[in-house]
């Protein structure tokens, strides 16, 4: 099937916009607007796109942040992932799904003791530290409890992943991982204290890259530091090269998994290192098997602007008033008519609650539209805010349709709250 929409298993029939066997249109009548809706078919794709055969393992950390959904979460388990997490609610999100606690890593700047504690107490993977201060943290949790923990440096390169500043994490300016030049000296002190076991080394440089070149950069980077340690007599089991490939929006062309896989695995045998490779893919594993649709509310023009007014606001998908971010723009209903020119926007009283700025479509009041690539960073940034219950999501299969999270309950929204007076 051939498809002129980043979204793989999306396609036209009959003037209908279907994802696998499913009609977007008659779905978003049933199940109401806003609405996210994925297909497993793209999920399986996606992920079948990493899968490199290789003389060593290759661990595939799916990053939870990017689509935490828990029948989604409980697909990339049943695929063998790797679970990467950053909050003691992805680790516990990642449990609940299936995962066992052995394939999980959990990484950020600003792990708390009791978040380190549960980590410890459930027994991950490892932890990816980003500081020499998060390296005592770690030890002294670990000794009180008994227990050793299983850590990993990221170390933080300085390299231009050259994508949106938001979404760069790997220069000296970021907040993230140990500056390369005092890696050295952060692994000789981990390795002074009982309650840590040095398991490997990592690092993220962005997200979003379009290009192998700044990872190779890093790569090589990490190259040098790992043979300055393995002379020290530290010898690590795994190397994290990170997450951060790019999907197609628009005319990307970033590169594939596969090929990043495979330079990877390249450089490796030439640097002759056997050491287990993991990666933290998140975006380029969900961005494109999910759209969100969301129904036409008001068409209003002004001497100005066509706006078209949508039910979906930022608070359900922030990336365009966020990042400025481009997203496609299709009527799940192909209309024959003449196009105008829109900005579709929503109802949140800020000025930055648009979706597109100037497309042009064929629309009407009550038609549903559909955002595309939106199965990343999308549902997970959701919000409340202006009081809104966010949206359901649905699971696509052939024919079969899964709802997989009900819209919030109005009551939820101020269920925690109390009037003291
Ligand atoms: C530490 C870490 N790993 C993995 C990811 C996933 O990145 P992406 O969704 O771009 O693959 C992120 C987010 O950028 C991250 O911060
Ligand atoms: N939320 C960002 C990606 C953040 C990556 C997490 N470190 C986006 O939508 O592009």
């Amino acid at each position: 099937m051939t498809t002129p929409y980043p979204n793989p298993t999306l396609h036209l029939e009959n003037n209908a916009l279907m994802l696998e066997n499913v009609d977007l249109n008659a779905v978003a009548r049933v199940h109401g607007t806003p609405l996210y809706v994925y297909s497993k078919a793209a999920l399986q794709s996606a992920w079948d796109a990493w899968q490199v055969p290789a003389d060593r393992p290759i661990h595939i950390c799916y990053a939870v942040k990017a689509n935490s959904n828990l029948a989604i979460l409980s697909f990339f388990a049943k695929q063998g992932a790797f679970f990467d997490t950053v909050s003691m609610g992805e680790i516990s999100r990642a449990l609940a799904a299936g995962a066992p606690a052995h394939r999980i890593v959990f990484s950020g700047v600003g792990k708390s003791v009791a978040e380190i504690e549960f980590a410890l107490t459930e027994g991950i993977h490892c932890f990816n530290v980003e500081s020499i201060t998060e390296l005592d943290r770690i030890h002294a949790v670990a000794t009180r409890l008994g227990k050793q923990a299983p850590i990993s440096l990221r170390i933080n390169p300085d390299v231009d992943a050259k994508t949106h500043p938001y979404i760069s994490t790997g220069l000296k300016e970021n907040k993230f991982g140990i500056d390369h030049t005092e890696a050295l000296a952060a692994y000789m002190h981990a390795a002074t204290l009982s309650g840590l076991s040095i398991v490997g080394i990592d690092y993220h440089i962005g997200s979003q890259l379009t290009s192998l070149t700044p990872y190779l950069d890093a790569q090589n980077r990490l190259f040098g530091l790992i043979k300055q340690l393995s002379d020290a007599g530290i010898t690590l089991t795994h190397i994290d090269l990170g997450g951060g490939l790019g999907v197609r929006y628009r005319d990307e062309v970033p590169p594939t998994a596969s090929s990043l896989v495979e330079q990877a695995l390249a450089g490796l045998r030439e640097a002759g290192f056997n050491h287990a490779l993991m990666f933290e893919p998140g975006r380029s594993l969900v961005a494109n098997a999910g759209v969100m649709l969301t129904e036409v509310e008001y068409i209003k023009p002004t001497q100005h602007k066509n706006f078209a007014i949508v039910d979906a606001g930022m608070n359900d998908l922030i990336r365009p008033a966020l990042y400025q971010a481009w997203m496609q723009v299709v009527n799940t209903v192909e209309r024959d008519t003449a196009t105008t020119t829109y900005d579709i926007v929503g109802p949140v009283c800020e000025s930055t609650d648009w979706f597109a700025k100037d497309r042009d479509l064929a629309v009407e009041a009550g038609d549903v539209l559909a955002i595309l690539s939106a199965g990343a960073y999308c549902m997970t940034m959701a919000s409340n805010y202006n009081s809104r219950q966010r949206p359901a999501e649905l699971l696509v299969d052939g024919d079969t349709v899964h709802v997989i999270r009900t819209r919030d309950v109005l009551a939820s929204l101020w269920e925690n709250e109390h009037i003291p007076v």
